[in-house]
């Protein structure tokens, strides 16, 4: 029989590895081994459903328990890798266990950035919002009339800013770049997102940084921001990005830039240890990425299990994510990296609107808000490679199946 594949990190990709095999039949040993103490359960919840109480745990598993014994996929939860050891074949756990692998899959995600203990990151109430335990503890913060300081005016804030008006909180937003959304969106959708917000009474301060915060009894109080201003607040939410988890394979000696450098088969400097999901640099366009993002996570991890599994089908990446805020969904088709031109498309219905990225004139990527049909026709203009005419684009009134004939 093949030998082990061990996956480390139990998050979306390094379930979707372990199911794909299963799924083509591939019956090798397999062990996942994560530091958190749940089964694999899906993360975009965690700022939207979750956190509001709509949605109970058990709904966020991707599978339950009596699947891994089905399975024969053994899954060793709460546990952390320190090393790996490729001259022996064997990761290294915290405790000095070890255990050896024949196949390697590094699937171990990224960290939230953390505000540092001099600018008071260390107070208690400072949470972040990425993993359930983090969910949890907000979600018993979120009381009516509390006052909640959301730093960092990306996804996490303001996904995490739609849930706390929700829930009756008082919310103001810092984002120190000149605007929201600057590094995943343009303008277009930045101004539509903050008029969004800025209805459901969010203070949305942009070239706003944090000066410091400010505890009583070790508990943050106020935060004094890079205007001057203070302001009063009973816990803060940090949302300033993530770095990849990267570690392990830089210490091994794999090569690492922004992320564990793979090819598009998902194999890293050595033959037997692969890696995939938001911990990897992945070739595009001729140079080198890092998605953060469910779509990747699966797709890449699913196009490394046809590998792993003998096939040689390359991962070519589709990239498409979605936010939920307040009644408002968003839909991203395509990736905008390097845009030099965006087309705003006001849609029918009140509240629906797209915008359109190019970049040489090429269409590259849509944001779709409450615009399913901008979205699926965007989706398939990228499979195709059709570019889209403006004029079409620019015509509210116009079918925009017209583009896909
Ligand atoms: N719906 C979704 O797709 C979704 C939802 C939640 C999170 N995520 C992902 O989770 C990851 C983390 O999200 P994120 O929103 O933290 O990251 P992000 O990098 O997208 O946004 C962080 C923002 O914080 C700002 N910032 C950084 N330091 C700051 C400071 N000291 N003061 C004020 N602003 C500061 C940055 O300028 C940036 O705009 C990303 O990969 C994101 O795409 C995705």
């Amino acid at each position: 029989m093949t030998g082990r594949l061990v996956i480390v990190g139990a998050g979306q990709a390094g379930f979707a590895l372990a199911a794909k095999l299963r799924g083509l039949g591939d019956s090798r040993p397999i062990t996942i081994v994560g530091a958190e103490e749940n089964l694999p359960y899906q993360r975009p919840p965690l700022t939207k459903k979750y956190l509001l109480g709509e949605m109970a745990f058990d709904r966020l598993l991707f599978r339950p328990e009596h699947w891994y014994t089905d399975n024969n996929v053994e899954i060793r939860v709460s546990t952390w890798v320190e090393q790996i050891d490729r001259a022996a074949k064997q990761i290294v756990m915290q405790d000095g266990s070890r255990l050896d692998y024949e196949t390697l899959a590094l699937a171990t995600g990224s960290t939230p950035r953390r505000l540092p203990p001099s600018v008071g990151g260390a107070l208690e109430g400072v949470y972040l919002a990425r993993d359930k335990r983090d969910a949890d503890l907000l979600a018993g913060e979120m009381r009516p009339g509390r006052r909640v300081l959301i730093i960092g005016g990306g996804y996490i804030g303001l996904e995490a800013a739609a849930v706390a008006r929700h829930r009756g909180l008082e919310v103001t937003l810092i984002e120190m770049g000149d605007r929201i959304l600057q590094r995943v969106a343009a303008k277009e959708t930045a101004d539509i997102f903050r008029a969004i917000h800025q209805k459901h009474d969010v203070v949305i301060r942009e070239k706003t940084g944090l000066k410091q915060l400010i505890g009583r009894n070790d508990h943050v109080t106020a935060a004094e921001l890079s205007d001057g201003s203070t302001i009063d607040v009973d816990f803060v939410v940090v949302g300033i990005g993530v770095a990849p988890n990267d570690r392990l394979a830089k210490e091994a000696g794999l090569e690492v830039g922004n992320g564990i450098v793979v090819d598009s088969f998902a194999r890293t400097s050595d033959p037997t240890i692969f890696a995939m999901g938001d911990c990897v640099e992945l070739p595009w366009e001729g140079g080198r990425i890092r998605l953060e993002s469910v779509q990747n996570a699966v797709d890449q991890a699913e196009a490394a299990a046809g590998i792993i599994a003998g096939g040689e089908k390359a991962y070519d990446p589709k990239p498409w994510f979605w936010s939920d805020q307040y009644d408002v969904k968003l839909q991203i088709a395509g990736f905008n990296l390097g845009y030099d031109e965006t087309l705003l498309r006001p849609g029918l219905r009140e509240g629906a609107a797209s915008v359109w990225y190019f970049k040489q004139s090429r269409f590259i990527a849509v944001d779709a808000i409450n615009d399913a049909k901008a979205y699926v026709t965007g989706k398939k203009l990228l499979e195709t490679g059709a570019n889209p005419s403006r004029e079409i684009l620019a015509d509210p009134t116009a079918d925009l199946k017209q583009l896909l004939a």
